[in-house]
This record gives structure tokens, sequence and C-alpha cells, in this order.
């Protein structure tokens, strides 16, 4: 028996970040927004714990205790006095250190496929609390949609999408380390008051009429010029896709994926042929959003 979850990548529509905290995070005001592109992770009973990995990024996807999807079948196991011994696969499709939680999406989809293997009865909430101890962006992953974070960004209000939403997200070369960027943040704002974290109605308003060119307006990311700082080269693919007729662009999360607001499907195709032609990133995808969270794929 084996059972396969299908989760989804995200971008942050809007991420204010707030000063450092004495336990080294960072208060947010952090809007998601789950696209559709997915990983699926498949678990099956095993003699251990293992895990593989496939796709074009799989090289890059840690196969040992420290992968996601294996503390989150490691954390689920310890609560229910079960053996976590399954065999792990991850069919990997979001690009990896990207900025688009894909790392979080496979700990999300393991947690529901594991509580689905294991017949755990473990309620929203509670697989919600174990998603909150893997990392800020695992919640997320597991609800989908729209959502609010605060907090550390895993205090989630979910929001409403009252349309469809067309992205290209260009791939760079290379990751970008979460801390790396976050520390970078530091260094930039150091010496000047950073204000508390806020999510403009404007952007919720956006998001819940599904009115492209308001939410084209009010996109942001605080984490943008740490990631700059860090990769210069990434204000190249931004133009290039700004050129191209995008509505807006943006470092998605912490980078280095640059994400391309488009006026609809044929816009999209537009900015994704002028991105790939432009030299300036290893590849383009195209997505539309709202995507759902992490769900059990009927057999
Ligand atoms: C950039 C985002 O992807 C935006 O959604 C998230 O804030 C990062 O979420 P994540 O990758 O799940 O991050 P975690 O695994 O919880 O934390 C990794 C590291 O990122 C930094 N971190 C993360 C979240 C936060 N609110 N403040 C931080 O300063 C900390 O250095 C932390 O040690
Ligand atoms: N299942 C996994 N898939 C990809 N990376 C993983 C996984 N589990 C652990 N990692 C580690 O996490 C690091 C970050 O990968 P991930 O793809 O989650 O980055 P990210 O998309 O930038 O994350 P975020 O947007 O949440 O900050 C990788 O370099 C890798 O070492």
């Amino acid at each position: 028996m084996s059972v396969t979850v299908r989760v989804p990548a995200k971008v942050n529509v809007r991420l204010s970040v707030g000063a450092a905290r004495p336990d080294g995070f960072h208060d947010l005001a952090n809007v998601f927004l789950a696209v559709g592109l997915y990983d699926e992770v498949t678990v099956a009973p095993a003699e251990t714990l293992r895990i593989t990995c496939s796709g074009p990024d799989a090289a890059q996807v840690p196969l040992d205790a420290t992968n996601l999807a294996a503390r989150a079948a490691t954390a689920l196991a310890e609560r229910y006095g079960i053996s976590p011994d399954v065999h792990l696969h991850i069919a990997k499709d979001i690009p990896v250190a990207g900025g688009m939680a894909g790392g979080s999406a496979d700990g999300a989809a393991a947690l529901v496929a594991c509580d689905a293997l294991w017949s755990t009865g473990a309620s929203r909430d509670e697989l919600l609390a174990i998603c909150a101890e893997l990392g800020s962006d695992v919640p997320f992953s597991l609800i989908g949609g729209a959502a609010l974070g605060v907090g550390r960004g895993e205090r989630l209000t979910p929001i409403e999408v009252g349309g469809t939403f067309h992205w290209v997200f260009a791939v760079a070369d290379g990751g970008l380390s979460t801390p790396a960027v976050y520390a970078e943040f530091d260094r930039l704002t150091a010496g000047t008051p950073v204000p508390a974290p806020t999510a403009p109605p404007a952007l919720l308003d956006a998001l819940r009429k599904g009115d492209t060119a308001g939410l084209a307006d009010a996109l942001g990311n605080d984490l943008q010029p740490a990631a700059l700082s860090l990769r210069p080269s990434l204000a190249d693919t931004l133009a290039a896709g700004t050129a191209a007729g995008a509505l807006a662009a943006l470092v998605s999360g912490s980078g280095p994926t640059t994400a391309f607001l488009a006026a609809d499907a044929e816009a999209a195709r537009k900015v994704a042929d002028a991105l790939a032609a432009s030299g300036t990133c290893r590849g383009v995808r195209t997505a539309v959003s709202p995507a759902p969270g992490a769900t059990v794929r009927e057999p």
C-alpha cells in the first residue's frame, strides 16, 4: 500500500519583515499565495526510513535525516508512538533553494501522506502544529490557497482569492540560503529603525477581488534588497521580464527565483519567451494561482 500527496510551491506577494527577535527569527506580515508548480511525495512501508528523489534538481536534495520529508515522518511517528520506517519518494518539480518553499512543501506532503498511511486520526490543528515545528513556511504548504502569516510566518489566517493570477518564474543558477538572506537584511538595515511588519489592505482586497492590476500595484518583498545585494545579477532578470510586459516583477521570498505577474495567459507566454531568450536565467516556468494545499491523490 502507498499514499501519494501533491503539494504546491508558493510566492510571497507581500513579505513585510520586522526587526530580528531575540530568538534570531524575524516577525513577519507574510502574504503567501500558492502557485501551480507541484512536488509529489509518495510514502510506503519499508524496512528502514529511506528517501529517494527524482526530477531535474534531484541531485541538490539531501537524502538523509535532514530532509524535511524525513523530519516530518519522524515527528509524526514520535507523536503517535509509530515506527517511522517508510520509503519516501519525492518527485521534485519545485526549484530547489529557490525561495518557493520546495523543502517546506515536501515536509507538509510527507506529513499528510504518513498521516493517511498510518491512520493516526490527527486533527488538522495537530498537523499544523507539527508543521510549525518543522519550519516557518511549512504550515502554509499544508493549507495552500492564500494566507497571511504572522509571527515568524507560521500563524496563518486564510485569505479568499476571487480569481486566477498568471505568473512567470525565472529560475536562477544556484540557490540562495534563507538564513544568509535574512542576515543580509539585518546588515542592510543596521542602525535604522525597522518598522513593525504590516500587510496593506489594498493587497488583501486585490486578492479577494481577483484584481490583477491591483495586485501588481501592491506586490512587495522586504528581502529583495538583501537578495539583490547577494546576487546583483537578479536585477537584469527583473528588468528583462518588466521590458517584456510583466505588470510587476519581484524576488520570490528569499530568492533567487524571480516572479513576474502577467495580465493573462498570453501575456505570461510572451514574458516567459522573452526571459528564456534573455540569457539572464537558467530556466523559465509559467503557473497560475491560487493552488490547493497538500492533497492526497486518489489512485
Ligand atoms: C523567506 C520565507 O520563505 C518567506 O516565506 C520564509 O520566511 C522562510 O521560511 P523557512 O525557509 O521555512 O525558514 P525556517 O526554516 O523557519 O528558518 C530558517 C532561517 O531563516 C531565518 N528566518 C526565517 C523565518 C523568519 N520569520 N525569520 C527568520 O529570520 C532564520 O535565520 C532561520 O534560522
Ligand atoms: N525535501 C527537500 N527538498 C529540497 N531541499 C530540502 C529538502 N529538505 C531539506 N532541504 C534543504 O533545504 C534547503 C533549502 O531548500 P528549499 O528548496 O526548501 O529552499 P527555499 O525554496 O529557498 O525555501 P524557502 O522558500 O522556504 O525559504 C536545500 O538547500 C536543502 O539542503
